[in-house]
Parts: structure tokens; sequence; C-alpha cells
């Protein structure tokens, strides 16, 4: 009997196709896996910014998860943006028969053009019912000082980030990514708790095609870990396919502003002619 690696990602679309559900099924096609969603909530937004959010009614979000996980299964599950406390609660409550699978969340906290995309109780939500049962959380540097309440600006103030926050969420590992900084090498910085930090260099790309970089590396993360590579080795593979997709993806134009990675630089390159 064949059976697929199955992923599933509970997060909000973007009807631009560069990040949430739209940027985690791609990230799961293309690294070979089955990619299932439970949808949290509508977005209208492109390449310049989010225009409208309409949440999905937290119930439907648990039936959705329910419907999936009760039937087909999954291998590991990715968690984008929740929007709101019910939803968080919805979530968490869907989750917990399912203490085996391995699960990613990326906190979605704000869109890179500022606008929010959670509530203040949907943060400590996530931080309290929902951290206890994920494998890996994935801040970038403002989640992590919202998370921390205070600054974290330079590369030699990750390591110390990164293990208060292990501290402050009852998480298994942190993935606290340093894209936001200035420079020319950007560093990634992992810890699983209990073990010493593992650094993740890479060379700054110059591309204006950013938009859903967090949600393709922690969907990465996921579909590796669906196809059964330890969370060390997955974090690794995650982060090398998010760079060839960024460096694949830098000289397309889509839209106006900020556009997509290249998910597809695979045998089947998007772009490329017959
Ligand atoms: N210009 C770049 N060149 C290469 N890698 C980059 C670049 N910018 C970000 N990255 C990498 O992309 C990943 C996402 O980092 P970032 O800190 O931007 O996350 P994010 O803010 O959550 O992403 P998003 O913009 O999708 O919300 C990290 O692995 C980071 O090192
Ligand atoms: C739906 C959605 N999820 C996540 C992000 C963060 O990139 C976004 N812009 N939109």
């Amino acid at each position: 009997m064949k059976k697929y690696p199955k992923a599933l990602t509970i997060a909000g679309s973007d009807s631009g196709g560069g990040a949430g559900i739209q940027a985690d099924l791609k990230t799961f096609s293309a690294l070979g896996c089955y990619g299932m969603s439970a949808i949290t909530a509508v977005t209208a937004q492109n390449t310049l910014g989010v225009s409208a959010v309409h949440p999905v009614p937290p119930a439907v979000v648990e039936t959705q998860i329910n419907d999936v996980l009760s039937d087909i299964g999954a291998d590991a599950i990715k968690i984008g943006m929740l929007h709101s406390a019910p939803t968080v609660l919805a979530v968490a409550n869907a989750l917990e028969p399912y203490p085996n699978i391995p699960m990613v969340l990326d906190p979605v906290l704000a869109s890179s053009s500022g606008r929010t995309l959670i509530d203040e109780e949907g943060k400590i939500a996530l931080v309290e019912k929902l951290a206890p049962q994920i494998t890996l959380l994935t801040p970038n540097l403002p989640e992590a000082e919202i998370l921390l309440s205070r600054n974290v600006e330079e590369q030699k103030d990750m390591e110390g980030a990164v293990g208060a926050l292990l501290e402050r969420l009852p998480c298994q590992a942190i993935l606290l990514k340093g894209g936001h900084l200035e420079g020319q090498q950007l560093m990634d910085i992992f810890m699983e708790r209990g073990k010493a930090p593992l650094r993740f260099y890479a060379k700054k790309t110059d591309t204006p095609n950013k938009h859903g970089t967090g949600c393709t590396l922690s969907s990465a993360v996921a579909a590796y870990l669906a196809k059964g590579f330890s969370l060390e080795d997955s974090v690794k593979h995650g982060h090398a396919y998010l760079q060839e997709a960024i460096e694949a993806g830098k000289d397309y134009v889509t839209g106006k502003g900020h556009g997509p990675v290249n998910h597809f630089f695979g045998p089947e390159k998007l772009g490329e002619k017959a």
C-alpha cells in the first residue's frame, strides 16, 4: 500500500498567492508532500499589502481540522495566521487529540507591511494554550520582541533571545529568524530545549521578492518532518530549500511590490518554456 507524506496547513488565505495557505501548499507540493488546508481567515492582499481580513468562524476552523485529521491524517502540521483568541483556542482544541503529530507554529503577529494579523487576546492564548503542543516555533525578530517585551537589535543578541523564548514559551524548540537585520550575512538560530543552539547562515540576496519567506520556511520544515527527517535535519533542509527559492525568484516581476519566492525551482522550473 503506497502512502504520501501528508502535511496540513492551518493558516490564512493570501489572495495574491505569495504567502499564507497558498505559499504553504506550493511548498508542500514542491517538496513531494500531499498538502491539506484548514483556512482561518480570508485576506484580500497583493504584493503591495493587506487591504481586508475576513475571519472564518472558529467552529468552522475546528471542523476543517477534525475532518482532515480524523479521515486522511497528517504526518506534520504547519500553523500560521490565527487572527484571534477564539480561533487559537479552536485550533488548540482540535489538535489536542493528536500529541504525536509534529507541529510547526509560525506566530504570524503582523504582516511585513505592518498590518496586525492577530489581536492581543489571541497572542496570550497562543502562548498559553497552543505553545505547549508545538514542536517548533519560528518567530522573526519583531515577533520575538513582542513575545519577550524587549528589543533584539543585533545578531549577537539572538542567542540570548532564543534562550529567553524557550524559558517563556512551553514549546520544544525555537527557530529565531534574523532576516530583518542589516548586513550582508543573515543568521537564523535554532535551539532545542536542553541542547546547544545551532546557527544557519545565508548570504543576503538582493531581491524585491521576499513576500511569504516566513510561511515558506515553516512549511518546508513541516514538509521535511512529514517525510520523516529529524527536527534538526528538517530545519537544515527547510532553510536550504528557502534559500534556493529566494535565489530562483529574484529576477521575476510579479505585481508592483514585494513578489513571491520561486517555490518550483526543481525539475519543472516555474517560468521556463517547455
Ligand atoms: N534577502 C534575503 N536573502 C536571503 N535570505 C533571506 C532574505 N531575507 C530573509 N531571508 C531568510 O528568510 C527567512 C525568513 O526570515 P524573516 O526574518 O524575513 O521572516 P518573516 O519576517 O517571518 O518572513 P515574512 O516576510 O514572510 O513574514 C529566514 O530564513 C531569513 O534568514
Ligand atoms: C495570510 C497571510 N499569512 C501570513 C502572512 C505573513 O507573510 C501574510 N502576509 N498573509
